[in-house]
């Protein structure tokens, strides 16, 4: 039995130890506090600065920052970058966001952390780490270091929160930033670690934290080209992300918030109007930026004869303007006369044109020192001139000098320029990369290479050759060879050429069996000046919705890319007004989306590409073999805020059986304003369409010649105000 003074004794020190506790908890949570306080305010610095091009480009985010088109998935939801930290995370639960090079993957997480660090978003967030990949290049690949060591190599002041409760019990977020940009050995097979002092190596810390093993509270958004985004296991992403650029009316936005004066805001925003593809290609903010300070450029000279209307004379254009820079800086000069320009820069364009096919060859956007002196670049030329205005450098972590291009699309663009020099010099080893075992003549040469160069971007999963081919294409015109007077010594005439590589193109294009590749031949051909596929893309879009239009699979694709981007809606969507086929039909689907933009559209009679109609009330997906995932895109099209679809057909399409759940949500959510929904699972014909088999228990109904209402009977619609009205041979639920 213990003494009463042993009891008063244990009394008084449980009492001074939780008052110590107490104190203890207050004084560390007081230090936890002024971290994240400073914490936020380097967030805030980093983030909130953005350089475009240049280090001395200095600007605030805001005063550049546009809303861009985010969707779920592969077209199937909006997102709103603010959502993408709503999500609570369930085990191996992350967010993966995907999106072609330049498209603002980095600048939409820079946006988000600083609206967190503002104190404007995401407020039950308590700390942010933003941890760039590349970055993470620089630490070395055999250094061992644990994930509290990592986070200071870049957050040097959270030294005082190990022992503390900070990584337990503080809402944690990690972000990321370009996945493909890394060179570090993502195995999801290898060993993992739980504990943020455990030391191993970079890329498994990165995986235990994607799998959710270290730090499972934490939530991790992860970015990526798509080329490198299936890196990731799909079993650990809790939410994938598309970003998908600008729509029209965000383009214009874009104008008018970077250039200040309005009327030259217009001016530029009319001419890219009437330019089909840098009108399209606008929807990528990268292209945004070169094309503003461009066209910026080339108006306050006032020569206006001058516009670029491709992508490829655009760059030239680019090019010249970085020269112009760097002879204003380095040699105090003001050379206005493109070939002299070009002429006196050769030499350094040259040897960063082969640096930059050699480097995308090996897939590589990142190169060292070595690189550059194998180009035959040396360091004082690259400090002293053109590569300064060309390179960003970096050396985050002290160890080791980085180089890259500004823009990835710099360097496809050089490396483009580089392989049509090779065939002017006829260098046939550097060729050999395209040509391989073929000798063809001289004559018939460079049809031969652009054919084989087209043929490897198609071969090409991740796409990493596809902008180079529209460079490759582009430089190829004598039109724009004329631009690269200086560079080049004479152009060629080569009409017949360009002609039969337009052909081959479109061969191609009519069998395309992947909606990317339908969508970059289309760009490749306008990049050639050929506007026929285009104008006959627009007169699809234009011509009277009930007449049959017969749009191949792959122009299917191109249309509702081109429909997708303009923002236009339809009135009465009917996919078998395009195609008549499960397949085109199914490229259409995400069309339905098109509904949303109702809402962005103001009526002008003069805007590019022309208004086609005015909402979309009707969409017709009766008998057009829908998949589960087409249904869901439906759903989700019938989820965004006031979608003005009131009358749904999905009748006669079994396989939605399956997307029956996707499907409810859509119709549960309060944003949907559908009124008629026709269903029914009666497939076109007893074969269920191409390649196809009817499910046996819709065969016994077919032979009995009526639907199957058990199919729609277990939905769960009527727990959402939905009934059976009419039985036919489709039923209509009606809301009630
Ligand atoms: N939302 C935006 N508002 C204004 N400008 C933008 C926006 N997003 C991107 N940009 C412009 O495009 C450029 C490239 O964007 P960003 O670096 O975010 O692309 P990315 O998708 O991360 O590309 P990459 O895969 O090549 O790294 C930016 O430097 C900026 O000029």
């Amino acid at each position: 039995m213990p003494t009463s003074y042993d009891s008063q004794h244990i009394s008084d020190f449980r009492q001074k130890s939780q008052q110590f506790l107490c104190v203890r908890f207050v004084l560390e949570h007081d230090v936890l506090q002024k971290i994240l306080e400073s914490h936020k305010d380097d967030m805030k610095a980093k983030t909130g600065h953005v350089f475009e091009g240049k280090k001395e480009n200095k600007i605030h985010l805001s005063k550049v920052y546009t809303e861009l088109f985010i969707t779920e998935g592969d077209i199937t939801d909006v997102y709103d970058e603010h959502e993408v930290l709503k999500m609570d995370r369930k085990e191996g639960n992350i967010v993966l966001t995907k999106g072609i090079a330049g498209i603002g993957k980095t600048f939409s997480v820079h946006k988000l952390i600083l609206d967190w660090a503002e104190g404007k978003a995401n407020q039950h967030v308590d700390c942010v780490f933003l941890l760039p990949f590349r970055e993470m290049n620089l630490i070395k690949d055999d250094k061992e270091i644990s994930l509290h060591e990592l986070l200071l190599e870049f957050y040097p002041d959270l030294k005082e929160v190990e022992n503390t409760k900070f990584y337990e019990e503080y809402k944690l977020v990690f972000i990321f930033d370009g996945l493909d940009e890394s060179r570090l050995e993502v195995d999801f097979d290898w060993k993992l670690v739980k504990c943020v002092n455990a030391r191993s190596s970079v890329d498994v810390l990165f995986t235990s934290l994607v799998r959710g093993k270290l730090l499972p509270s934490a939530l991790i958004w992860v970015t990526s080209r798509p080329a490198a985004a299936n890196l990731i296991p799909s079993e650990y992403v809790g939410l994938f992300t598309e970003v998908r650029g600008f729509t029209d009316q965000q383009k214009e936005d874009y104008f008018r918030k970077r250039i200040i004066d309005e009327a030259q805001a217009s001016r530029i925003i009319s001419h890219i109007r009437t330019s089909r593809s840098l009108y399209i290609m606008c929807h990528i903010p990268i292209f945004c930026w070169i094309t503003a300070s461009v066209l910026q450029d080339i108006l306050v000279k006032n020569d206006e004869q001058d516009i670029p209307s491709t992508l490829t004379e655009m760059y030239i254009h680019f090019l010249l303007i970085q020269m112009k820079m760097k002879n204003q800086k380095y040699e105090k000069k003001q050379e206005r006369d493109r070939t002299k320009l070009l002429s006196s820069n050769k030499g350094m364009i040259l040897k960063l044109a082969k640096l930059a096919f050699e480097q995308l060859k090996e897939e590589n956007v990142m190169f060292y020192e070595t690189d550059l002196k194998a180009c035959g670049i040396d360091e004082s030329e690259e400090s002293t001139g053109l590569c300064t205005e060309i390179f960003k450098e970096d050396s985050v972590l002290h160890e080791r000098k980085v180089y890259y291009f500004i823009h990835l699309s710099v360097q496809e663009f050089l490396a483009a320029l580089h392989v049509f020099l090779c065939y002017l010099k006829l260098d046939m080893d550097e060729l050999k990369f395209f040509l391989e075992n073929s000798r063809p003549n001289k004559k018939e040469l460079l049809y031969v290479l652009l054919r084989k160069a087209i043929d490897k971007a198609k071969e090409s999963d991740r796409g990493h050759f596809d902008l180079f081919l529209r460079f490759l294409l582009g430089i190829s015109l004598q039109s724009n060879q004329k631009l690269l007077i200086g560079l080049l010594n004479e152009t060629l005439e080569n009409k017949n050429c360009i002609n039969k590589t337009i052909q081959y193109i479109k061969q191609l294009q009519n069998n395309d069996k992947c909606p990317d590749k339908s969508i970059n031949h289309f760009f490749c051909i306008l990049e050639l000046q050929d506007r026929t596929l285009y104008k006959q893309i627009m007169k699809y879009l234009k011509s009277e919705s009930g007449q049959p239009k017969a749009v191949s699979n792959s122009n299917c694709s191109v249309l509702v890319y081109v429909l997708l981007m303009s923002g236009e809606v339809l009135d009465d969507f009917d996919p078998k007004m395009f195609n008549n086929t499960y397949a085109g039909c199914r490229r259409l689907v995400p069309a339905v989306r098109c509904c949303r933009k109702a809402l962005y559209v103001e009526s002008n009679e003069n805007s590019f590409p022309p208004k086609i109609l005015t909402s979309c009330h009707l969409a017709r997906f009766s008998d057009c073999g829908l998949t589960e995932q087409c249904c869901e895109t439906v759903a989700s099209a019938l989820q965004l805020e006031d979608c003005p679809m009131s009358e749904l057909d999905l009748s006669h399409n079994y396989s939605i059986e399956a997307g029956v759940k996707a499907l409810s949500a859509g119709l549960k959510s309060p944003h949907c304003h559908l009124e008629t929904l026709r269903s029914a699972s009666v497939p076109r014909g007893a074969s269920g369409g191409p390649g196809t088999s009817v499910p046996p228990h819709l065969r016994c109904h077919l032979r009995r010649g009526c639907p199957d209402f058990s199919l729609w009977e277990d939905l769960p619609l009527r727990s959402t105000g939905w009934g059976v009205d009419v039985c036919g041979l489709s039923n209509t639920w009606i809301k009630s």
